[in-house]
């Protein structure tokens, strides 16, 4: 028995599946979690000393690479200082004003520790905003877990959940919240425009992963959002982009930049806080200013504005704002994916690919999916085998199907090499299973 299997053994005596996240337990590929030991850069080594070429960057956060010395070194300057003191700090006024400049759209901003404490707060705060209940989101978007928003929802519930219309996708939530909330296909411009023709005045907000990575990645249309942007406002719903995942990692400015939407609210985490715990939610200052002590929506949190967190999300942000940052990733990230798709198409394993900025999609279907009825598809025996063989090779991708890839600037040529060097061997591989 291996160290890895070792600790997975060890790990589930004391924690629930051995894991304290369901997706990094493996359920739908099968097999033994890797236990990492330690990373740098594009890689990281498991607890029995093999490296890997990490395509998931801590679920996307790691941009500029693992212990990346310029953050190691800010976090380290912080950390000097205390971790904590549940008091203001310049450091927040100062990542605060980083991301109104970079994300104009955002007037004001509230900053959390998770996600899913961004897009909670944002759904209360736009609830208290517009005094209705109803909020809409879409089939196979995650935002995190909280309870109305864990309905249909993407990522690690996709890898065992039995997810019936408007059932709850989790456990332990109230089918009295639920029915709060509507979900819709994704990219379905004729069931967005029947809701709002007979509910629209008791919309609260549209909640979107305006490119999702939780059911893989998927694009939206443009009249899809064009559509979107253009009900909500003529409804007075608030549209609340979950940037999370895309924001500073599909393009400076995150999805909205690239789709030319204006979002009254955005939900931000991962790449803001280089792999620190940090999130935050922000918009219009109309509707900020209805946040406690302002107004009456309340929201807290003891390590909120962490100041280490602080010091690892603006050091990262520096990083990612200098001249050519987007373009490298973006053509990087592009290389990859044209070289995964030959070495696919040689071996005649049917698979189609996509990608924005540092965020990819592999998908064992010869079309890119439009929505989560699509992507569920595609050959999931297919992707564990070849799950299976890359991570053989030293190549970690995400263990679910149902999930987008990470790269990182530090994902150069000669890595991405590697990876379509051990990606050809495990298409080959797949080729020769399938006769
Ligand atoms: C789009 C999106 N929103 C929200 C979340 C929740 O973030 P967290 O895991 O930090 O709670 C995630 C990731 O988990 C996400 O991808
Ligand atoms: N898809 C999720 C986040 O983006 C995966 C992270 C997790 O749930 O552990």
């Amino acid at each position: 028995m291996g160290k890895n299997e070792d600790l997975f053994i060890r790990a589930q005596k004391t924690i629930p599946g051995g894991v304290n996240s369901p997706v990094r337990a493996f359920r739908q590929v099968g097999g033994i979690p890797r236990f990492v030991s330690r990373a740098k850069g594009p890689y990281f080594w498991d607890a029995e000393d093999k490296r890997y070429i990490d395509l998931i960057m801590s679920w996307g956060p790691m941009i500029v690479g693992h212990a990346n010395p310029e953050v190691v070194e800010a976090v380290q300057r912080a950390a000097a200082t205390s971790f904590s003191y549940g008091a203001p700090t310049e450091g927040e006024i100062e990542l605060a004003e980083r991301i109104c400049h970079l994300m104009p759209s955002v007037e004001q901003v509230r900053m959390v520790s998770s996600g899913t404490e961004a897009t909670m707060s944002a759904l209360r705060l736009a609830r208290g905003y517009t005094g209705r209940d109803l909020i809409i989101k879409f089939e196979g978007c995650y935002h995190g877990h909280a309870d109305s928003l864990l309905v249909k929802a993407g990522s690690g519930l996709l890898t065992f959940a039995d997810s019936t219309q408007n059932a709850p996708s989790s456990g332990g939530v109230p089918q009295d919240l639920v029915k709060h909330t509507l979900v819709l296909p994704y990219n379905d411009i004729a069931a967005l425009e029947e809701v709002f023709l007979k509910q629209g005045e008791q919309v609260a907000a549209v909640i979107i992963e305006p490119i999702t990575g939780n059911m893989n990645l998927i694009k939206p249309l443009p009249e899809f959002l064009s559509t979107l942007r253009q009900l909500t406002s003529q409804h007075g719903s608030v549209l609340i982009y979950d940037e999370v995942m895309t924001g500073f990692r599909v393009a400076l400015g995150g999805a909205q930049s690239l789709q030319g939407i204006t979002p009254d609210l955005t939900c931000l985490g991962k790449v803001m806080g280089g792999g620190m715990p940090i999130a935050a939610f922000g918009g219009k200052k109309e509707i900020m200013s209805k946040l406690a002590p302002l107004g009456n929506v309340y929201q807290a949190g003891t390590l909120s504005g962490n100041p280490v967190a602080v010091a690892s999300g603006l050091k990262t942000l520096e990083i990612v704002s200098r001249p050519g940052f987007y373009e490298q990733l973006t053509s990087q990230t592009e290389q990859l994916m044209k070289g995964l798709k030959l070495a696919a198409d040689t071996s005649g394993v049917p698979v189609s690919v996509d990608s924005v900025g540092g965020m990819f999609g592999l998908y064992f279907a010869d079309q890119v999916p439009r929505s989560f009825e699509e992507v569920t598809q595609s050959n999931i025996e297919h992707f564990k085998q070849f799950f299976h063989a890359m991570l053989n090779e030293g190549i970690y991708l995400a263990p679910s199907a149902y999930e987008a890839g990470f790269t990182s600037i530090t994902h150069d040529s000669e890595v991405i090499e590697a990876i379509l060097a051990a990606a050809q061997t495990a298409f080959k591989q797949l080729a020769r299973d399938l006769k």
